[in-house]
């Protein structure tokens, strides 16, 4: 197994326009770790993960270099040739699900498999009952088994983000890249995909970084957070040492946008996640 899961050298991105988004950005994430990236709208959250899946090019700088399981995706800003086989390892979760509305949410569940099978029947959707069951299991296990034959647009918010997590584990992905995944969701559906999150990390061990807007979830399910501000990281640590005080050290005014209402306590009460030690196992997490 390769030291790291995810490793981050001296990665700056320029927009054509000039707008800097990263800059000289380095990170590394131990295979098995849960690590939150948080930061205000356009500090560079989604521009780092995408460098990181392999699907924009940093700037051909010198030492630049970007590798995930041990194996680099891109180099001094160009991306690999077998990035898509790197891929194949990287699940990617979206805050917009990503599935496609008119066809059931086995088939989208289904197309986890797509990356290992033969492009011909991949066209023809031809799966094997080994594949059809690995989708079941997958569903079973992020609660949505009972809607297998539903069309992806009849689900809820939430239903669509556990199926776009299902399509994942049907990958076999060891790494899962997840971008603003609870963003769209009322408290109580972001809660349990961040349940389940956890819990495919506890139990499978799969790495897992997610962006997420607001630091009480950092808090709540990741042991570490990277913290961007203006393409910066300007903290690497222990999600406990971001309270309110030092969020607003890093951020300024900022640091409102980062906190859920009720730990601002100049709004109103909302509801937060309660704190919890452990991750919960999945079948709680889905119950
Ligand atoms: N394709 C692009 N072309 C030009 N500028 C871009 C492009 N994509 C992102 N940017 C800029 O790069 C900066 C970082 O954007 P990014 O989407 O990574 O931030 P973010 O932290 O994910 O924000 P949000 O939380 O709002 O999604 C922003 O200033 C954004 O406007």
């Amino acid at each position: 197994m390769s030291a790291s899961a995810i490793e981050v050298s001296c990665l700056t991105k320029t927009f054509p326009g000039g707008k800097t988004a990263l800059d000289d950005v380095g990170l590394s994430v131990a295979p098995g770790e849960m690590v939150a990236l948080i930061g205000a709208s356009g500090s560079g959250k989604s521009t780092l993960l995408r460098h990181i899946a392999g699907l924009v090019e940093a700037d051909g700088r010198k030492g630049c270099e970007i590798s995930v399981l041990g194996r680099a995706m891109q180099r001094d800003g160009r991306i690999a040739r077998d990035a898509r086989a790197i891929r194949s390892a990287i699940g990617m979760v979206f805050q917009q699900f990503n599935l496609v509305g008119r066809l059931s949410v086995l088939t989208n569940v289904l197309t986890g498999h797509l990356g290992r099978m033969p492009r011909w029947r991949g066209a023809l959707a031809l799966f094997t009952e080994d594949e059809k069951r690995a989708a079941l299991e997958a569903m079973r296990r992020v609660g949505i088994d009972s809607h297998a034959l539903h069309r992806g647009n009849d689900l809820s918010g939430g239903q669509q983000q556990r199926a776009a997590i299902a399509r994942t584990l049907v990958q076999g992905a060891e790494v899962l890249i997840a971008d603003e995944p609870i963003a769209s969701l009322d408290p109580h559906s972001a809660q349990r995909v961040m349940d389940i999150l956890a819990a495919l990390n506890a139990e499978d061990g799969i790495t897992v970084l997610v962006s997420l807007h607001q630091v009480d979830y950092a808090l709540r399910y990741c042991p570490r957070t990277v913290a961007l501000r203006d393409g910066r990281i300007v903290y690497d640590g222990p999600s406990a040492a971001l309270t309110p005080d030092f969020l607003s050290e890093l951020y300024g005014a900022e640091s409102r946008e980062l906190l859920l209402p009720s730990l601002d306590r100049g709004e109103a009460e909302a509801p937060m996640p309660r704190p919890r030690a452990e991750p919960v196992a999945l079948r709680e997490a889905v119950a």
